[in-house]
């Protein structure tokens, strides 16, 4: 499975290392950078991994700026994405079982890496619910829609 990665200049120690975690769990990441510490706009980043996961080209994207707000922000403008920005592991795991997130985000001067790995261990180790989230799901889409 293909999960999708972006972060912006205040994420790339993080993302390289989110990145070894993931690939480590078996999945195949496809790394849209950027890989520089220089000086870089986060909604070009967030962008790219929600545009990948809207594709079909990755099933899932996780997404590291300063913060994890920004780049949430930008991949969540794309449609038929549902973004999960959080800071603690019950959050990702409630975001795939009830809300089936398809980014993940979190910021890199926000928490640490091992934090970080809690966080995508329950966000990716959890499946989507359905049942009456379908419900719910379906009324965000059609605010989407109706955009
Ligand atoms: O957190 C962010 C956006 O929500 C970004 O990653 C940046 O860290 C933040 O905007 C501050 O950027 P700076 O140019 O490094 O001060």
């Amino acid at each position: 499975m293909k999960i999708a990665m972006a972060n912006d200049h205040s994420a790339v120690e993080m993302k390289n290392e989110i990145k070894a975690y993931v690939e480590s769990k078996g999945y195949e990441v496809i790394d849209f950078g950027t890989n520089s510490s220089e000086s870089c706009d986060y909604p070009a980043y967030g962008e790219k991994v929600g545009r990948a996961v809207a594709s079909g080209e990755a099933k899932y994207g996780i997404a590291i700026c300063g913060t994890g707000i920004g780049i949430g922000i930008a991949a969540g403008k794309v449609n038929g994405v549902r973004v999960c920005t959080c800071s603690e592991p019950y959050s990702a795991r409630m975001s795939r079982k009830h809300n089936d997130t398809n980014v993940l985000t979190f910021g890199a001067r926000v928490i640490g890496v091992e934090m970080a790995k809690m966080i995508v261990d329950e966000w990716l180790d959890n499946e989507y619910e359905g049942g009456r989230h379908q419900r719910r799901v379906d009324m965000l889409m059609e605010i989407e829609k109706n955009a």
